[in-house]
């Protein structure tokens, strides 16, 4: 990427970044993230933005991504993000400060262990067969002719049935509940939606009135949190209530070992339960629970979504990905049937269509940290001497690096196969480039690209919807979020095919709006014969 050197920051600053002016317009008129790209293709993998009093520094490069995730994890806590967050999640895994955090991973990870992913499978099977089933369903929305001529075509908005989708997924994995959202409204399911649109209005304030004590009683949409939030909690308080009403083993590797078929409840919570030390409390539970169940539904959702949208703009390549399915689980039959765990395993085109959408569409697209001291970064592709100092303030542009010209050929063609071949470039300094070689198991992910592709996060605080070393006798494929995706694209594409249904919500995904400022993804869906 060539920058021209009079671009090369507009003032420097003490931290040797360069600085941007950012305009009111481009931050305010829509999502951040799409603001930051043009002026990452104009100051280059770090810069600082200033805008009014707030002033963030933007990492974008992956040599400079690999210091601060990998090397130095531990330099930064979540700021900002934390400070959202907490009313919701409180001590959870994602806003939780070392001290906690250090606990909790130990805790959790031991509970994503390969017989409960096995387990899990099937569980992803049965939940996308029902959203298979209703997809058929939805074609009693339309007149008994066309239906019984056999070529009724339903339109329906494919988001919001992978977000129903991936909710009720996530709520029988982790606390054994049925949200039943794929066949009807709870206003469980309201309270976890309005908690999140609060968080997310809140993350775009720069004055936290909602912590003064009066305004959470008399502002209505701060009254309305209060309520959800209260509804939320006594839900999960109850469920760990009633988890605690039975008697388990506290032996790790017992646990580990149990033949899930057999077990009543096979829910994350239970396991927690069963293994927890007497130092966790009720409270850490709970929070425990909402990070999961915030965390692990939208973000699958929204990969499932977009993938589902690059594929239908590129029949060629929708063809050999039915093609494959077809030949890996047999024929369209009457009944969908789910992939299981070695299937899933011959599914490559799919878990790299997957990679891909998650390349050009990750959520989170930011990843937010505030540095606790000062850490002197690498140059990358610049040639800058940065320091983040202590108490600064850090983007790092997910969204940018998975589109960084000097990392990616093509950087904005939705290419699956980009991920079988290597790519590397001198000009990035200390870059090691993407080498599939180095790919075991489910995808690529930093390691295969030197932290060019992240996903997931990396290092210490990595998504645990990803972590596989979780037990003894661990494989690379045991990835809850990649094996609940790929099962659930890979049922729906084998029974349906879909059309884009509106050029409205086209041009507005193109343009790199979020699913939901689109409308959703409307479809039009057909039976495959
Ligand atoms: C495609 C689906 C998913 C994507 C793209 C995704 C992405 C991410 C990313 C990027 C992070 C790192 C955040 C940071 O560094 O600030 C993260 C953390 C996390 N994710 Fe996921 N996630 C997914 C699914 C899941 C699932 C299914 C679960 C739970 C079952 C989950 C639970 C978590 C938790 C607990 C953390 C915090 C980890 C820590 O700080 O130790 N995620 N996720």
């Amino acid at each position: 990427m060539e920058r021209p050197s009079q671009t090369y920051g507009d003032e420097e600053s003490k931290d040797g970044a360069p600085v941007c002016e950012g305009s009111v317009d481009d931050l305010v008129g829509g999502p951040i993230f799409l603001a930051l790209y043009p002026y990452f293709l104009k100051y280059g993998g770090v810069f600082k933005l200033a805008f009014g009093p707030k002033v963030f520094m933007v990492l974008s490069d992956p040599v400079i991504v690999r210091r601060v995730l990998k090397e130095k994890p531990f330099a930064f806590s979540k700021g900002v993000l934390a400070e959202i967050l907490e009313p919701i999640m409180g001590q959870g895994l994602i806003p939780a400060p070392y001290a906690v955090w250090k606990n909790r991973r130990r805790q959790l990870v031991p509970g994503f262990h390969k017989a409960w992913l096995d387990h899990m499978v099937g569980l992803f099977g049965d939940c996308s067969a029902q959203l298979v089933k209703n997809l058929g369903a939805s074609h009693l929305t339309l007149t008994d002719a066309s239906i019984a001529a056999g070529n009724g075509v339903a339109r329906i908005d494919m988001e919001e049935r992978f977000c129903s989708v991936s909710l009720d997924i996530i709520g029988l994995a982790v606390f054994n509940y049925d949200f039943g959202s794929t066949t009807r409204e709870s206003p469980i399911i309201k309270a976890v939606y309005t908690c999140l649109q609060e968080a997310a209005h809140r993350s775009t304030f720069y004055f936290p009135y909602w912590n003064i004590p009066f305004m959470c009683d008399i502002v209505p949409r701060q009254r309305e949190f209060k309520a959800n939030m209260k509804l939320i909690n006594d839900t999960l308080n109850g469920l760990i209530t009633q988890a605690q009403q039975f008697e388990g083993t506290e032996d790790l590797e017992e646990l580990q070992n149990r033949d899930y078929s057999k077990v009543k409840d096979p829910s994350l919570l239970r396991f927690l339960v069963d293994i927890r030390g007497a130092d966790v409390t009720d409270l850490q539970l709970r929070d425990d629970l909402m990070t999961m169940l915030i965390a692990g539904h939208e973000t699958t959702a929204a990969v499932l979504t977009w993938c589902l949208f690059c594929l239908v703009r590129d029949k060629p390549l929708m063809k050999k990905v039915v093609e494959e399915i077809d030949s890996v689980m047999g024929p369209v039959a009457e009944e969908a049937r789910a992939p299981n765990y070695e299937e899933i395993q011959k599914l490559e085109l799919v878990r790299l269509c997957l990679a891909e959408a998650l390349r050009l569409y990750p959520e989170p697209p930011i990843l937010i940290r505030r540095c606790l001291e000062d850490v002197p970064l690498p140059k990358g592709a610049g040639d800058a001497d940065v320091t983040l100092i202590k108490g600064m303030d850090v983007f790092i542009s997910v969204w940018n690096l998975h589109r960084h010209p000097d990392c990616w050929e093509e950087p904005l063609k939705f290419d699956p196969f980009r991920f079988k071949k290597p790519y590397s470039n001198p000009g990035v300094k200390d870059w090691a480039g993407y080498n599939p070689d180095l790919i075991s198991g489910m995808y690529p992910n930093e390691v295969t690209s030197d932290f060019a592709f992240v996903p997931f996060g990396a290092g210490a605080r990595k998504c645990i919807g990803d972590q596989a070393r979780s037990c003894l006798h661990w494989s690379p494929y045991d990835r809850f979020a990649m094996l609940e995706a790929t099962s659930c694209l890979a049922m729906t594409l084998q029974r349906y095919d879909f059309e884009l249904d509106k050029d409205a919500a086209e041009v507005g995904m193109e343009m790199g709006a979020t699913i939901h400022t689109a409308g959703g993804l409307p479809m039009r869906v057909t039976r495959r014969k």
